[in-house]
């Protein structure tokens, strides 16, 4: 694709930093996304040349393994909705291992303008009692569940300022906090049904602030 082009749709992408931006725009980004990402992973370049004044991109490393195999004090990112619930595939998993952390994530959506939380993110610090001490990263990429979920397509155009959102918080937090990991699963991909490799074209073409992680490591079960 012409490189000019391919970076006025990547400027797009990063762009729709807001709901209104990214359901406005939601249409045309299927088209974006459902073309298989032609990049090449940057993993092989330095930090220093993947940095711009425009901040840098984002390398996605993929492994195989389990999300919840983590050392202690890591970020574990899963995608959520903005009703409250984490009632099946691997958000009930979260909310087996962190019941606390789960309330935390209710009480969020029960306080917030659901009409807003879409494409945010929250960084639940470790709270558990018992069981390893793990941040938590939720991504709001759907409205609902189930038959009301949104659509692929909203969810993509959610995804990016969600994950860029997340993505600053954790900037914040390492200033003051140790942090081990930054652990993503294979989001949307599940009971979003949305197919993985657009979510990953979505997340590495993200550009972020210099302060912010540069890689996130993807674990998959297949
Ligand atoms: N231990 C593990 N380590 C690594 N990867 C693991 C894993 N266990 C499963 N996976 C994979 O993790 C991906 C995501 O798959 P999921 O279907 O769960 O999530 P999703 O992001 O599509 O959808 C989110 C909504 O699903 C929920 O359920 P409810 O809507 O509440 O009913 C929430 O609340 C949200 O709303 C799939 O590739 C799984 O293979």
């Amino acid at each position: 694709m012409d490189s000019w082009l391919r970076s006025k749709r990547l400027r797009y992408f990063d762009g729709c930093t807001r709901q209104s931006d990214a359901s406005k725009h939601a249409s045309g980004v299927s088209e974006v996304v459902g073309e298989p990402s032609t990049k090449k992973p940057e993993t092989g370049k330095k930090e220093s040349e993947r940095k711009s004044e425009f901040g840098q991109s984002l390398v996605v490393e993929e492994k195989m393994g389990d999300i919840f195999d983590a050392p202690e004090y890591s970020v574990l990112i899963h995608a959520c909705n903005c009703e409250g619930f984490w009632g099946a595939g691997i958000a009930l998993a979260f909310k087996k291992r962190y019941p606390k952390a789960f309330a935390k994530y209710r009480e969020h959506c029960n306080t917030s303008d659901k009409a807003i939380l879409r494409g945010t993110a929250f960084l639940i610090p470790p709270c558990e009692v018992k069981g390893p001490k793990q941040f938590i990263g939720c991504v709001f990429t759907s409205g609902s569940i189930g038959r009301t979920k949104d659509s692929p397509t909203l969810i993509l155009a959610n995804t990016g300022p969600a994950t860029k959102k997340l993505l600053k918080q954790v900037a914040k937090l390492r200033k003051t906090r140790e942090i081990a990991e930054l652990r993503m699963c294979q989001i949307n991909s599940g009971l979003f049904n949305v197919p993985w490799k657009l979510t990953h074209a979505v997340i590495e073409n993200l550009r972020v602030e210099d302060d912010c992680p540069s890689t996130i490591t993807v674990f998959g079960l297949r």
